[in-house]
């Protein structure tokens, strides 16, 4: 970066430090003018008030993948009273005990952990919620909440079956990240963003109670949404730029340098090396401003006569995509699948033929060639 260019980023950076998101206590801000939008801040909520709001509680986690793990071992290390609940034998099971969690003392079967709930957290894969939530909720005689992390099962209630149980709370706090980086940022102290919703409130206190148990789980901010714009939102952007979007367009430009002889390294670095490694974490600072200034003239002038290409050729495919989400195919596949009693290995035999590709061949070679990953002999 030369001089000038530096002086551009940084003072686009002490710009973006001066916007409103960083007040504390601010409880509504325009994140965009004219739409006052609530947040709630783990300031809120210190861990002593947190620990004496719940210090009635019991939270039975039912199901222990990615979210079970992050948020259980979270509320563990709060200091509140956290159970799991999982099928013996499974996978999860051997999870959780390798996380610390022990069996008769705060690691049970799903039926076990659920006579002992106050709050059930529906953290089961969301094909295999419903099946066992029916399964165990007759044999719940404390539980006066019903937590999840997704809207799915109440807003798709048609396809999951699931029948709201009249007198409890229904609440949501979904993270918005992996299970991983929810605990990986809470052990770091930082805190990934969550949204909150309230879809049924028969104590009068489900929202307080979403916001704490967001804060409880490990989130820094939240922001109020509903059941069914979670679930929209939360499927649509999985598709899309998160997950499926970003495989697309990678591979689409690495098969282009490779069709036109670039050699595969120059493919992948040019690609998704230089994309992960130096310009999407400038993004995630700073903004999408700052990274274009971080760039060269050339490389600004020409990603600002493309940028609008590519919104053009990507749009219909959006619009598509959300269709897809409102008018629930999207969850009648992820259902089909989900229920298969092989979904596990048919979904390795799917990222196995995406670890397979050319292009992440080459980018596991690519890593290792890091320098602190060549020094470690990794
Ligand atoms: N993954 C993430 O980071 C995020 C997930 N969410 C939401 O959080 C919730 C949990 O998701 P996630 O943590 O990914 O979990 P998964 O979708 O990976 O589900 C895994 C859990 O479901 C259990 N399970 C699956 N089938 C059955 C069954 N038939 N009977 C009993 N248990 C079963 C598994 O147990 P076993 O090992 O015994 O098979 C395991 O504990 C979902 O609603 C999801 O949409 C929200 C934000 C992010
Ligand atoms: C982006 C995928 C996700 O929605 C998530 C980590 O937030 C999920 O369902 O896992
Ligand atoms: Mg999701
Ligand atoms: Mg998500």
């Amino acid at each position: 970066m030369n001089a000038n260019v530096a002086r551009t980023a940084l003072r686009a950076a002490s710009r973006d430090d001066r916007r409103p998101a960083a007040s504390r206590g601010l409880k509504t801000i325009e994140f965009t003018q004219g739409i006052p939008e609530k947040v709630y801040e783990r300031e809120d909520w210190p861990i002593e008030k947190l620990q004496q709001y719940f210090k009635d509680e019991t939270f039975a986690i039912l199901g222990y993948g990615s979210q079970g793990h992050g948020q259980g071992l979270n509320m563990r290390d709060n200091g509140l009273n956290v159970i799991v609940g999982v099928r013996k034998g499974g996978k999860s099971w051997e999870e959780a005990i390798e996380d610390g969690w022990q069996p008769g003392k705060n690691l049970f079967t799903i039926e076990e952990a659920a006579a002992k709930a106050t709050t059930a957290m529906l953290l089961l894969s969301d094909a295999a919620c419903t099946s066992v939530y029916n399964s165990v909720k007759d044999k719940m005689p404390n539980c006066k909440t019903l937590y999840f992390s997704h809207g799915f099962q109440v807003s798709y209630a048609s396809e999951t079956g699931f029948e709201a149980p009249k007198d409890k709370d229904i609440i949501l706090c979904a993270p918005k990240g992996s299970g991983r980086t929810v605990r990986s940022l809470f052990l770091e102290s930082r805190g990934i963003n969550g949204s909150i919703a309230v879809h049924q409130d028969v104590s009068g206190k489900a929202l307080e109670k979403a916001t704490a148990m967001g804060v409880a789980v490990g989130c820094g901010y939240l922001y109020e949404t509903t059941f069914e714009r979670e679930v929209y939102s939360d499927l649509y952007g999985e598709r899309g730029c998160l997950m499926g979007g970003i495989q697309g367009m990678f591979k689409a430009q690495y098969d282009v340098l490779r069709a036109n002889g670039h050699s595969p390294s120059e493919a992948f670095n040019e690609t998704c090396e230089e994309a992960l490694m130096s310009l999407f974490p400038l993004v995630g600072e700073h903004g999408m401003d700052y990274m274009y200034k971080a760039c060269s003239t050339t490389a600004r002038r020409g990603a600002l006569d493309w940028a609008p290409e590519f919104e053009k050729a990507c749009k219909p495919v959006f619009e598509r995509l959300y269709e897809s989400v409102r008018n629930g195919s999207e969850t009648r596949r992820a259902l089909e699948f989900g229920n298969r009693k092989t979904y596990r290995e048919d979904f390795d035999k799917e990222t196995d033929a995406i670890a397979a590709q050319e292009m992440w061949v080459v980018g596991h070679k690519v890593r290792a060639l890091r320098p602190e990953r060549a020094a470690k002999g990794l």
